[in-house]
């Protein structure tokens, strides 16, 4: 088992890449449901995820819908900073899947309305309108891996 990063259709190959990394660096499984805003052998998605996309699990799905499917019984979380909720204030577990929106617009407004009490957020100042994407999924991640005492990672 292990926590999984979803990415709905993201932009910007340099994001992807850097939480391609994480992925690798943490045993966390990548999802990338497509339209993807670049081509997977985009030479700057390449280079974010620098020589460890062999140690990455990454599967793509054409739609939302095929990762609901294939994860039914899992719970999903979904970050957005239109949550209430701090990302803090959950207790995760292995298995759970974080769910992240694309770089321009964020979540579809359907899937929040649809999941009211799984939505998480990052505080922020009223400086800026949003993380980075792939921080903010280093960000979860590393909350979730805290909480469960970083399984299989080295010191
Ligand atoms: C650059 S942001 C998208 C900005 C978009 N205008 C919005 O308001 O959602 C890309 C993704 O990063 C995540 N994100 C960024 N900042 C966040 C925050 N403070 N809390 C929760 N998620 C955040 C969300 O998943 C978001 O869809």
């Amino acid at each position: 088992m292990a926590f999984h990063i979803v990415l709905v259709e993201p932009e910007i190959p340099a994001n992807t890449g850097n939480i391609a990394r994480t992925c690798a660096a943490t045993g966390t499984h990548l999802h990338l449901v497509r339209p993807l805003g670049f081509r997977t052998d985009d030479a700057t998605l390449k280079r974010a995820g620098l020589d460890y996309w062999y140690a990455v699990n990454l599967t793509y799905y054409d739609s939302f819908s095929e990762v609901e499917e294939r994860f039914k019984g899992h719970r999903f979380f979904y970050a957005s900073t239109r949550a209430n909720k701090r990302y803090s204030d959950f207790e995760y577990k292995d298995g759970d899947l974080f769910v992240f929106g694309k770089e321009t617009k964020g979540l579809p407004q359907e899937l929040l309305d649809a999941n009211p009490n799984q939505l998480i957020r990052m505080p922020m100042t009223d400086k800026v309108r949003s993380l980075n994407l792939a921080n903010s999924a280093a960000i979860v991640v590393y909350e979730a891996l805290r909480q469960t005492d970083f399984p299989g990672m080295l010191d």
